[in-house]
């Protein structure tokens, strides 16, 4: 089928573009295009500029069905389809929404993986029923699995669930052997390099076993597809144009995806930027970013976007001089034409709860003068950071979101409906089985474990379920799961009413087991709100899985859309948005880098990209928070808790000119804390005097 049109007109939707974000736009126009690589600073449009090149590509006769197109989180997917279809109106009129439609392949390389994993199940061996493990579940299963083969007993103390898994899965997704993942990442645990590989080689014949994925598996699993040639090429042939977003923070496995489904780039566009990737303590590479012109023969051509659009010139000014540091890198200092006088600020403040008064004040004034809640925002180098804040702000009403750290799907109570679909969809999955039926009362590991092994042995599941004689003490709410088993299995359950289904029969154990079970029940009507925009239970579960919201609110919509509230984020759930005002905490050495120690050269070079994102979020007003004393979690030997912060090592003496240095309260006043000189009385002279 022929679906060019007509006649574009590229000077309608291209003429808000500058010259080199056309450039790329245009690139390889009327051809299959060399690949190309987008190098594209903060604020410099890449968004803007990776929708107009679809949108281009499709005007110009791309069939968007044969695009694929990858980005970071399901969210950036989302917004990348609507700003396509936006730009296309312009161009397509009513037709626009048809052709973006099309675009069906718009996903993480995750979920990408998983659909392309159920289509191509038969031919390596998979039952495409299969269900994803998401990262806690795997840790579950890891830890069963240490448990079986007698390593939680060891006389020293062998690594835990979660060590273990961090150390398979970066394993994986380095694509590195075991002895160097744990040579360059976890010496401490060097001695047990033949048990893990025991425990790992039994980890992977469980999942087979249970007919479950984990997260590494999608990419793992259709990286191995893509090694056998005729594979490969029947899946790059399913696609003309291959678009990656956030190429800086993909691994090694990705990397050799892509490479093996497009060898010789054609089509191929990946956009990023070096000095924003702040994804290496999940494998991912920076050099996949730093190599991939020279991938290719020819080379990839080379587009760099350094206008910024979105900074001040002295907030640009100051971030360039953080990341000016960096070791190696392809971005070239940004530049903008937005002239301001007010230069960021850096303040330092007396403790954390001096920081939460100075934040919270200086919110509200911005309130004031006109600045909604929501064009501000605070953020974090970690979750914990923002305790004090918190209570500050909730204790003067003002509302706010939470992005980062436990997530709404990571609530117990949501897990426990999400584990008993997952059961019914897949019910050799082990994890969820365990957690659904370990729900009734009266049920341990041990009948669990009878049930499941008697599900797997019948003819059919639930009829092994229904043969099941229950112990009296689980006998009043055994019939009840057995009924709602059976009715989620049948061909004829609907969605998203199953999940109405599983919400009516978990109330009663929710209100059982949990405290705050109204809350908890508000938590599951909108996991049913969530569930209605899903065409199936399989899509729900998968994505849900793979791409969890970051905040409750960042899926169904905050509860109230005319409601006013302040951003609080870590840096990492920062990434790609804006603010008017940002407000970054704990700039101080032990938190910005947050190891203390001198660490890693490239683990240093990564905390000191974060201080950068997290400077070039804000648009027009900049505040960089030191408070001299602040408290740490984890604290090893007597501390106090508290610790006394310099300033970070990114912002050495000569970027200090860049900076408008104040200290917070300014003058001695008679009820405040914070101004009080110090050792007006000398304590200790005075101890030393009670004996003389
Ligand atoms: N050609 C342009 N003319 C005017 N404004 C533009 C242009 N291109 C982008 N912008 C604006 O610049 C800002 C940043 O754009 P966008 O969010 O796409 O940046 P980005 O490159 O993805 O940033 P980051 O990588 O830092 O997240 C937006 O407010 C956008 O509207």
């Amino acid at each position: 089928m022929n679906i060019a049109f007509d006649s574009p007109k590229p000077v309608d939707y291209l003429s808000s573009l500058n010259e080199r974000q056309r450039l790329a736009v245009e690139h390889g126009s009327g051809k299959v295009a060399r690949p190309l690589l987008i190098i594209a600073g903060a604020g410099s449009g890449k968004t803007n500029t990776l929708a107009h090149r679809v949108v281009h590509l499709i005007v110009n006769g791309a069939d968007p069905r044969r695009i694929l197109l990858m980005t970071f989180s399901r969210r950036a997917a989302v917004e990348m389809t609507k700003r396509v279809e936006r730009i296309a109106s312009q161009v397509l009129g009513d037709r626009a929404s048809v052709m973006t439609d099309g675009l069906t392949w718009a996903g993480t390389f995750h979920s990408v993986g998983a659909r392309l994993l159920r289509d191509y199940a038969l031919d390596i061996g998979l039952d495409p029923a299969f269900t994803i493990h998401d990262r806690e579940d795997s840790a579950d299963l890891m830890n069963l699995i240490r448990h079986e083969l007698g390593l939680s007993k060891t006389e020293s103390r062998f690594p835990a669930k979660q060590t273990c898994l961090s150390i398979y899965s970066r394993s994986v997704n380095a694509q590195a052997p075991l002895d160097e993942v744990l040579a360059d990442d976890f010496p401490w645990c060097h001695n047990w390099v033949d048990e893990l590989k025991k425990l790992f080689a039994a980890y992977v014949e469980a999942k087979q076993a249970q007919n479950v994925l984990d997260y590494d598996d999608l990419l793992l699993y259709w990286a191995e597809l893509a090694k056998e040639a005729a594979f490969a090429e029947e899946i790059g042939s399913r696609f003309d144009h291959i678009l990656v977003d956030e190429y800086q923070d993909t691994n090694r496995l990705q990397a050799a995806i892509l490479l093996a489904l497009k060898p010789d780039g054609s089509g191929v566009t990946v956009v990023g930027d070096d000095a924003q990737s702040i994804y290496a303590f999940r494998a991912a590479d920076i050099r996949n970013i730093l190599d991939f012109p020279k991938s290719f023969t020819p080379e990839a051509e080379v587009v760099t976007l350094d206008r910024n659009y979105r900074s001040t010139e002295p907030i640009l000014a100051a971030a360039n001089a953080v990341i000016a540091e960096a070791e190696e890198r392809f971005t070239k200092d940004l530049w903008t034409e937005r002239k301001s006088s007010a230069k960021p600020a850096l303040v330092t403040v007396r403790d954390d709860t001096a920081q939460a008064t100075y934040v919270c004040d200086a919110i509200l004034a911005e309130r004031e003068a006109g600045t909604r809640l929501k064009e501000q925002a605070v953020l974090f180098r970690t979750t914990h950071h923002s305790g004090s804040l918190e209570v500050e702000l909730t204790r003067r009403n003002i509302p706010f979101v939470k992005f980062g750290g436990l997530k709404f799907l990571d609530s117990a109570h949501v897990k426990d409906v999400l584990a008993t679909l997952r059961f019914a969809e897949n019910p050799r999955d082990r994890v969820a089985g365990f957690r659904v039926l370990q729900l009734l009362p009266g049920v341990g590991p041990s009948f669990a474990g009878q049930v499941i092994d008697a599900m797997e042995t019948a003819l059919d599941p639930t009829m092994g379920l229904q043969a099941l004689r229950a112990p009296q003490r689980v006998a009043e709410d055994w019939p009840g799961f057995v009924t709602l088993f059976d009715e989620l299995r049948r061909k004829s359950s609907s969605w998203p009413s199953d999940l109405e289904h599983v919400r009516l029969w978990y109330e009663p154990h929710l209100e059982r087991i949990h405290e705050s079970a109204a809350a908890r029940r508000g938590d599951l009507m909108q996991l049913e709100q969530i569930a209605a925009g899903y065409p199936s239970r399989e899509r729900f579960l998968t994505d849900l899985t793979l791409d969890p919201p970051a905040a409750s609110s960042d899926h169904a919509g905050p509860p109230h859309r005319d409601d006013d509230y302040l951003f609080l984020s870590t840096i990492h759930s920062a990434k790609g948005q804006e603010w008017k005002n940002v407000y970054v905490l704990n700039v101080v050495d032990g938190c910005i880098p947050a190891c203390l120690g001198a660490g890693e050269r490239k683990e240093i070079e990564e905390e000191r990209r974060l201080l950068y994102v997290a400077m070039t979020r804000a648009k027009d007003s900049l505040h960089l928070m030191m408070p001299q004393r602040f408290y740490v979690e984890n604290q090893v030997g007597r501390g106090d808790r508290h610790v006394y912060g310099l300033r970070s090592r990114f912002i050495p003496d000569h970027a200090l000119q860049h900076f408008e240095q104040t200290t917070w309260p300014v003058a001695e006043t008679k009820s405040g804390m914070g101004a009080r000189s110090r050792a007006s009385v000398d304590l200790r002279a005075r101890m030393r005097g009670a004996w003389s």
